[in-house]
């Protein structure tokens, strides 16, 4: 089966401004498959020139191994589109505006109908069958979007900003309906600016910035190039009662000395101590960074959190410390989406 989509150095020009430049990019079939990238990147210009809205400047697209140009017919049968914008007929009931679009691929009236009410109820709108589009709530219009991309029972299903605007619980249900198609094999395609929808929904994520591609990869694997921040806090008593190891550790802690005994002191003072920090232990695992005190607690920065905790627990046990708990903070996509985009920006 050739991939869902498979784009090779596309271009799209208006007129002077390049808003894809060069992009190859593959999605496998049955991949639930994220387009990040700040406003301006391209993204709906890469879905227009998917669906035949607009027509690429150079390079090639194929949707299913369809040309988007040569087999424009075949290519936009198998996707269906949720477009950003609220493009929909408004003068008819929005059943017979699904019977319409179906009938338009090819499906006949007897099945239009039941098809088109199967979609709706997947949204969860069917209730507003004989009501007007623009009689819809905002949440129900973009239902409404998604029930449409539906109708013709697509391979690849593309949603442009499928919950822009829309409140949380929504937000939820339009989730649970998108993986529910992604488990039953629709491929889909989404582009987002909640970050934690891609971080959600998404098996891999590129990211995309002034028509070129930065990175493709799994939502985790991108996190694992941020930096992580291991808390650990160790037993009081223990602390308490190795007051000199607890200032030497504090100070030993690795960023760039500005750690103080005072640091240490008033760990004691507040009568949280519970952080001792195995100094040269920890800055010597592979991956820290760092490893402070911060707030009354043991702070080690280090490249992939959680491959990195069970090293800094053996170091602290291996220096006789009894650990109270332990934190892992993860670097969230989002931080490491506006670290590369605003890294490309300033290498401009
Ligand atoms: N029809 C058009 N004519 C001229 N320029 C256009 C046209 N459509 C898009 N552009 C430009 O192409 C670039 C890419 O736009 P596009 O809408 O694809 O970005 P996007 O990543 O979808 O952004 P957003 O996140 O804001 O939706 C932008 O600079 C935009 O102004």
């Amino acid at each position: 089966m050739p991939p869902a989509i498979e784009t090779t150095d596309l271009v799209k020009e208006y007129g002077d401004l390049r808003a894809l430049d060069g992009l190859s990019l593959r999605v496998e079939e049955g991949e639930f498959f994220g387009l990040l990238g700040p406003n301006g990147a391209g993204k709906t210009t890469f879905i227009n020139i998917l669906v035949g809205l607009a027509r690429k400047s150079g390079g090639e697209a194929r949707v299913f191994g369809h040309d988007v140009v040569e087999d424009y017919q075949q290519a936009r049968d198998a996707i269906g589109l949720a477009p950003q914008e609220f493009n929909v007929d408004r003068f008819f009931p929005i059943i017979e505006v699904l019977e319409h679009k179906a009938g338009y691929h090819g499906v006949p009236p007897e099945e239009a109908t039941e098809r088109a009410e199967r979609a709706l109820e997947r949204v969860g709108i069917l209730h507003k069958r004989d009501e007007r589009f623009d009689w819809l709530s905002g949440g129900m219009k973009r239902r409404f979007l998604l029930a449409r991309a539906l109708v013709t029972d697509p391979d690849l299903l593309i949603l442009d900003e499928p919950t822009a605007g829309v409140d949380v619980q929504l937000r939820h249900d339009l989730w649970d309906v998108v993986r529910q198609l992604n488990d039953e094999g629709t491929t889909i395609l989404l582009t987002t600016h909640y970050i934690e929808e891609a971080e959600r929904l998404c098996d891999r994520v590129a990211i995309l910035n002034e028509g070129s591609k930065l990175d493709v990869s799994t939502p985790e694997e991108l996190m694992g190039r941020g930096t992580d921040t291991i808390y650990v806090r160790v037993r009081e008593e223990q602390a308490a009662a190795e007051p000199e190891r607890v200032a030497a550790a504090a100070t030993a802690g690795g960023d760039g000395g500005q750690r103080t005994e005072a640091d240490a002191g008033a760990i004691d003072a507040d009568g949280t101590a519970a952080n001792v920090p195995a100094g040269d232990r920890l800055t010597a695992i592979d991956g820290v960074q760092s490893a402070t005190v911060e707030d009354g607690r043991l702070a080690v920065r280090a490249r992939n959190g959680g491959a990195t905790a069970p090293d800094v627990l053996n170091a602290l046990e291996a220096e006789g410390y009894e650990i109270a708990d332990l934190e892992i903070s993860r670097t969230s996509l989002e931080e490491i989406f506006v670290e590369m985009t605003n890294r490309e920006r300033g290498d401009r």
